[in-house]
Order: structure tokens, then sequence, then C-alpha cells
């Protein structure tokens, strides 16, 4: 994908990350396990590395069609670095097979990693990583469509990053950044889907051990700022739950065209907020964004069942699964494993009546989000405590100057979260 966008200060790259160099066709890189790699014409470019084709080394040079891919960046840079950790302790090969084997599945969305090193040229040190070569990816695939996909396609992704979640999950990660530009099809196999960007992934369970809910103010609103998740909005490192909540985003956007905060991504105390009252009445949310006929109620149920998670529960895959394939059926359709991009015709929206009334809220929602004022939103119903739910009645009652005061120094300070410019986060209008 381009580089992000940050909130503040678009493209931007903080003076200590340098840009990878391009290196030219032909450029020999040996991995740790003594592999040598060659590398081809370059295909992708991220926020801080380069991606090129590439091939186990030979005579022959490397073409259009190879099947590996090798991505480069200044070895002191630390999101390749993370993303490396996530390869190598999920994506190996063998790992994925067993995996595969166990679940008698044929594929899961996970490219896999083919090893890594360090490459210096000059006085310059790179680190490299060698991962499978994939295809175009679903944001080109959902601007041609149209900005809208076929319920069949989006109920049968939905599937697919249910099992591709499930397995990143069991390996201890949670991805945190799922979006269609981060999903790409197989170079070979068109209804072949893969997730990649693991620059944000985190180690939820080390050694098997979920993570304890906590809120960092420095973290507030890290991952893409459309689709993250309100844990992340709050500062909470990812969870699966979070992964889940992305996905719902995610198939409400293929589905309907456009998630209601979209024409304020610049504001994320204002998408934050949006997102909490969207999970405190799903049913309303889903009004506001399909017409009453085209309503998904599958989509209602799967966000409901993401939102009776607590931070660090097991997610219910399986009931998830059954959520969407009973969706299938609602519009006689099966999971036959094709992926087919088709337009949809648009349907629009019927224009909701304006009420003098509801243009009045509008107007003081807006002068809200714009200032101090965002402390007037309603409160959650739901308190979250230590990650775990509690309704607003059995919760403690926040001391009415706690909240203000830290809602009143997140709309009048750059949060560190946005200060923090770390590659894939905070892409706000593309
Ligand atoms: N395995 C792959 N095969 C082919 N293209 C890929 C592969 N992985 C990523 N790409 C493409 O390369 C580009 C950069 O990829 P990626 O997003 O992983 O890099 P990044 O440095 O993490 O970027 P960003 O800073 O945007 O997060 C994107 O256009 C993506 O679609």
């Amino acid at each position: 994908m381009p580089p992000k966008a940050k909130a503040v200060g678009k493209g931007r790259a903080p003076a200590k990350r340098k840009l990878a160099e391009e290196f030219p066709p032909g450029e020999v890189l040996t991995d740790t396990g003594k592999k040598s790699w060659k590398l081809g014409a370059p295909i992708g470019k991220g926020g801080f590395g380069l991606l090129y084709l590439a091939d186990q080394n030979s005579d022959k040079p490397v073409g259009p069609d190879a099947p590996y891919v090798i991505k480069v960046e200044p070895s002191e840079n630390g999101p390749l670095f993370s993303e490396l950790h996530f390869y190598m302790r999920a994506a190996k090969p063998d790992l994925i097979q067993i995996w595969l084997k166990e679940q008698k599945l044929k594929h899961v969305g996970v490219p896999r990693y083919w090893g890594s090193g360090l490459h210096s040229k000059g006085d310059k040190r790179y680190r490299f990583m060698v991962i499978d070569r994939l295809g175009t990816d679903l944001q080109k695939k959902f601007e041609e469509c149209g900005k809208k996909f076929p319920r069949k396609l989006v109920l049968q992704l939905g599937l697919r990053l249910l099992d591709t979640l499930e397995f990143i999950h069991e390996h201890e990660y949670v991805h945190a950044d799922i979006k269609a530009s981060n999903l790409l099809l197989s170079h070979k196999d068109p209804n072949q889907v893969y997730l990649v960007d693991y620059g944000l992934a985190y180690r939820y369970a080390p050694d098997g051990v979920p993570k304890e809910y906590k809120e960092d103010p420095k973290k507030c609103h890290d991952g893409t700022i459309e689709f993250t998740s309100i844990d992340a909005h709050k500062g909470a490192s990812p969870s699966r739950r979070s992964d889940l909540q992305i996905l719902g985003f995610c198939m409400v956007q293929w589905l309907c065209g456009r998630l209601p905060w979209e024409d304020r991504l610049q504001d994320p105390l204002y998408v934050r907020d949006s997102k909490i009252r969207s999970q405190e009445d799903i049913s309303d949310f889903l009004s506001k964004c399909f017409p009453p006929q085209e309503k998904p109620d599958e989509l209602q149920k799967f966000m409901e069942e993401v939102k009776s998670l607590n931070y660090e529960d097991t997610p219910p895959y399986k009931k998830l699964r059954s959520i969407l394939q009973n969706g299938l059926k609602s519009i006689q359709a099966k999971d036959d494993g094709q992926l087919e991009f088709t337009p949809v015709s648009r349907v629009t929206t019927p224009p909701a009546k304006v009420t003098k009334r509801k243009k009045a809220a509008d107007k003081m929602e807006e002068n809200d989000a714009e200032g101090s004022s965002v402390k007037k939103r309603k409160p959650s119903k739901e308190k979250e405590v230590n990650g775990k739910k509690e309704s607003s009645k059995a919760a403690p009652r926040a001391r009415k100057g706690d909240k203000k005061s830290k809602l009143v120094d997140m709309a009048t300070q750059t949060s560190p979260g946005l200060a923090r410019q770390t590659r894939g986060r905070k892409k706000v209008d593309s």
C-alpha cells in the first residue's frame, strides 16, 4: 500500500526512521540460514521499506512471475523488526502446514516466511525478510467494484478472515490493522486471500498467557483510524476481540459502502465516540448504514457476539463462522470458495427524514467534537473494568472530574498516540 498518511502531518516520516534505498535487480542477499536470494524489480513501497520480487539465487534473472518477495528496511527501523518477529514465530511453512492438517483446512491467509537476515551495502545495514509473493489488494478491488462488495463476497471474506485470525490468535498474536488494503489475493489463485502487514501485530499472549487490560494514553487511537477498535482508541493494547471488532467494521463498510464516521477521520475523539455509540445500539447503527430491506441480520448477530466478549476472552470462532454461514443461507448462497468481485448495482439509502430537533442535535454534536465539549457526549452504558464488562448499574460511577479532565486533555492536546508516528498507524484520509 502507499505510505500511510498519519493523523497529524500527512506522510511525514519521523526523523529517526530512514527510507530504504533502492537496490538494483540482481542484488544477492544471504539469510541467516546461509540461503542466497536474488532481488528482482521493486513492486511495493511501505512507509519505510521497499518490497522486491525475489527468487532463490541462480544464474537466471528474477522475472515478473517470481514466487517470493523480499521486504527491506534500514536495520535500525523498528516496524520490520516487530513484523519479522511475528513471521518467525507464527508463519514458518511447517507450522502453517500442521495447522492446515489439524483444522482440515485447504488454506489459511498468512503468507509463509522463508528467511531473513541483515545485508550490508557500503556502510549501511539493512534488515530483510523473505515471504510468499502475493497479488492485488482488496482496496483496489473495492474501488473497482464502485466501493461496495456483494453480500456473498463479504460473508466469504469474513469466513476466510475468521480462519486466518483464529490461526494468528492461536499463535499468540493479534493483527490490529485489518482492512482491505492489507488483504491481498494470491498471485496464482484468485480465490485465496491473505492478510499482510504485521507491523502493528501484537503478541497479546506470550507463552499462552493473555495480557491484562490497561489503558496507556500514549497509545490512544493506534491502528487505522477508520477501522481501529474501541480498545485501541482507548489506548489499550489490541486483543482478540479488537481484531474481530475491526473485522465487523470492515464488513459493514464493504457491504454498505461507508462507515458513518468516515467524513470526520481527522477527529479521533469523534471517531472513538461514534464507535462507542455504534456498539451501544448495534441495531440502530446498522439501520443508519443500510436501507431497512438490506439490513444484514448476520452482521448484527456477529457484532453482538463480539461485543459480549471480555478483553481476554477466547472468541467463539465456530459460532461466528456459523453466523456468517447463516447469512449466506439467507441469500440462498453457499460458501463455494469462489471470490466473485462483481460490482453491486447501487441502491441508495433513502435520506432519513430530518426533523428540526435532529438538525439541532447534529449541530450540537458537531460543536462537541470540535472542542472541549466532547465531555458532554452520552457516556457508554457499559463500563469496562480491567477489560471485563460491567453494566453501568453495577459499575462504580466514575467521578465526574476524572472523566472530564481526561477528555478535555485528549481534546485539547495532540494525543501522544497521534504524535508517535509509527508505520501503519493513523491512516486518516485514504
Ligand atoms: N507478499 C506480498 N506480495 C506482493 N505484494 C505485497 C506483499 N506484501 C505487501 N505487498 C504490497 O507491498 C506494499 C507494501 O506492503 P506493506 O504494507 O506490508 O509494507 P509496509 O512497509 O508495512 O507498509 P505501510 O507502511 O504502508 O504499513 C503494499 O502495496 C502491499 O500491497
